[in-house]
């Protein structure tokens, strides 16, 4: 399925990406294709859930999208009295993530809301997802929605944080953005497509270091934090409060 209509302006302009209704429409596939290891991701996520839901506590899915993060919370928290808080700025994602949530029936209380993941409380959580979202912040409110999720986790709870990475080595840096490419190649992008994409999000996605990703958590004042996936330039993190 081409994606290119979604960037094309008139003269050849790329728009910035948004996530928008066409967005929306083929976030499912688009993300799957772009994203190394997005599906290892939601499978571990299903066994992070279980491990450190607990009852009369909260779940935040903070950037849900279509609620793919939070379906595999719901498909594996198998208790009563655990409340999943799904939060997108974006009313094309919230409404598809309202059908699809709502089709599954299980024993964790989902609520959706559509607000920005900065204005919102962060309250009694045991566990916090930030897949793939916090790329999307500007850089300077980084710190504080971290420091937020640190002061809304409960003692013992878990940030999983997934994020496409940059790297201080430029060689490296770019190695793996080639792979990265490869990647999209592999999974029938045209070259048009990558070359808008990389424009498209160029505004709109400024990626960090795995070194600030963990010098930010351990200064936000988690105990514990690594990296336990990466794939190329993409890669997801624990934090242990
Ligand atoms: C790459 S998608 C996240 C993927 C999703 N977490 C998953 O696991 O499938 C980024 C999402 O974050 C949302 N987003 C970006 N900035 C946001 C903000 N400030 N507040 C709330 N949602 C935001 C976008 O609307 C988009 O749905
Ligand atoms: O870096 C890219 O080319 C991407 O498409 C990455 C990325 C992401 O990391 O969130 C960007 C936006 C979404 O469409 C899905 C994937």
């Amino acid at each position: 399925m081409s994606q290119d209509r979604i960037y094309a302006q008139p003269h050849g302009a790329v728009k910035d990406f948004a996530f928008d209704e066409q967005v929306a429409d083929v976030f499912n596939d688009m993300i799957n294709r772009s994203v190394p290891g997005y599906t290892t991701i939601l499978h571990t996520l299903g066994k992070l859930a279980p491990r450190f839901a607990k009852s009369g506590t909260r779940i935040y899915d903070l950037g849900c999208s279509l609620g793919a993060a939070s379906l595999a919370i719901k498909r594996s928290v198998d208790i009563e009295g655990v409340e999943l808080i799904g939060v997108d700025s974006s009313a094309a994602m919230i409404s598809r993530a309202e059908r699809q949530l709502g089709a599954y029936k299980g024993k964790v209380a989902v609520s959706l809301k559509e607000a920005d993941i900065r204005d919102i409380a962060i309250e009694n959580a045991s566990l916090v997802v930030l897949n793939f979202t916090l790329q999307f912040l500007p850089p300077e409110d980084r710190d504080a929605l971290i420091g937020k999720i640190y002061n809304g986790l409960r003692p013992g709870g878990l940030l999983l944080l997934s994020e496409k990475l940059v790297f201080e080595d430029n060689a490296i840096n770019d190695l793996l953005c080639e792979l990265h490419w490869d990647f999209k190649r592999d999974n029938g992008y045209s070259e048009l497509e990558i070359a808008q994409k990389r424009t498209a999000i160029e505004n709109v996605m400024r990626p960090d270091s795995p070194q600030i990703h963990l010098k930010r958590l351990g200064e936000a004042g988690f105990s514990h934090s690594q990296l336990w996936y990466q794939c190329y330039n993409f890669a997801s993190l624990v934090a242990i409060k």
